[in-house]
């Protein structure tokens, strides 16, 4: 967890945010600070409270304990909240329904008052930002989902929120539309340097969108960092699985090195105070491991071999023991064949436990 925000700090505060429905605890102390136009991801599994934590940010639900600051404004604390449309909160979820019954530049300029003399300037300069300026006069039942969506962004930063939340905007969008969509997204959130807090399940979202990645598991958040951060040093054995595959296997610490079915490694993340020989849990991605396949002498055995894209996922028994390797590029190993292998040290992880 990052340092303690002050609440007097310029974007959004959860100063021990904490949750209950019905007796049961589903949000847990989660304090951090989102800088002005930075993206913060909350990740994580099916029900680990990511859309709570969201909709106390919003205001849609009170919290049980903790406080929500806006810019140095409270916006929550237990038994006081400020309506959602008295946030100055923009946003952006899944079921972006526009307003049938108003075209496009009337559903962009629905938060800006009607006597503002630049309201008209707002909203087509808005539209031309999401690629719909000519699209205006269109109604949304005329516009594609991708479309649409774009001028629900263009509505919800209309009247300059200070802080844009997302729940899975993409999730209704085609795989190809959501990669256009959210790439658009991404470059108009930035350019409008708001604060914004993204909830999504999709790792690889989180990776492509985020400044920072909140990951959540049963209602903490586990660890918070960059996305490179996350990847490259994962603070528990589930953020390391979050975010792709993993070999996972037991092993004994001895100093700086951990004794495994992959020979003596030396770990970029070690647990400390551990005494020698006592069982760790390592972690190490199929791409930190890589063949020889022109030594017939290794000590691994080709078990399978799956082509993904230009490279192969394969299998090796290694002393007995089954890992995942990925290559890119070159031939697909040959079946039985014995062959070489190196470990990228820098991609293993040590845990107290698995
Ligand atoms: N209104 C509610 N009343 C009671 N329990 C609730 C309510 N809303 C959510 N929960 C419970 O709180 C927990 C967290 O739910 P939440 O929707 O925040 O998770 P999530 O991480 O957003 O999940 P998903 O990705 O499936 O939307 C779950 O166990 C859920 O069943």
């Amino acid at each position: 967890m990052s340092a303690t925000p002050s609440p007097s700090d310029a974007g959004l505060s959860l100063l021990g945010l904490h949750h209950v429905f019905d007796g049961i605890p589903v949000v847990h102390d989660v304090t951090v600070h989102v800088a002005p136009g930075e993206i913060l991801c909350l990740l994580g599994p099916s029900g680990c409270g990511k859309t709570t934590t969201l909709r106390l940010i919003a205001g849609l639900e009170p919290p049980s304990g903790g406080r929500v600051v806006l810019n140095g404004r409270q916006l929550s604390r237990p038994g006081s909240i400020i309506p959602p449309e008295r946030r100055g909160v923009g946003f952006l979820f899944q079921d972006f329904a526009l307003f049938p019954h108003l075209n496009v530049a009337d559903n962009v300029g629905f938060g800006l008052s009607k006597s503002d003399p630049a309201r008209a300037h707002k909203i087509q300069s808005l539209l031309q930002q999401v690629g719909m300026a000519s699209h205006s006069m269109a109604w949304p039942h005329q516009l594609s989902g991708g479309q649409q969506q774009r001028v629900a962004l263009a509505r919800a930063l209309a009247p300059e929120p200070g802080l844009m939340l997302l729940d899975e905007p993409f999730s209704g969008l085609d795989k190809r539309l959501r990669d256009q969509v959210r790439d658009e997204t991404l470059r108009v959130l930035k350019e409008s340097n708001v604060c914004t807090v993204m909830v999504t399940h999709d790792p690889e979202e989180a990776l492509l969108m985020a400044d920072r990645i909140a990951i959540m598991q049963a209602g903490h958040v586990v660890q918070i960092g960059t996305p490179t951060e996350l990847y490259d040093t994962p603070a528990t054995p589930f953020v390391a699985a979050f975010f792709g595959d993993i070999n996972s296997m037991e092993g004994q610490i001895h100093g700086e090195h951990v004794q495994s079915p992959l020979g003596r490694l030396r770990p970029a993340v070690i647990p400390t105070g551990l005494a020698d020989g006592s069982p760790v849990g390592v972690v190490i991605r199929p791409e930190a491991i890589s063949l020889n396949p022109a030594d017939p002498d290794g000590e691994a055995i080709v078990r399978d071999a799956r082509p993904i894209g230009r490279g192969a996922l394969v299998w090796l028994e290694i002393n007995g023991t089954l890992f995942k390797a990925r290559t890119f590029g070159g031939p697909l190993p040959a079946i039985g064949a014995a062959c070489g292998f190196t470990v990228d040290q820098s991609h293993t992880h040590a845990f107290a436990k698995l």
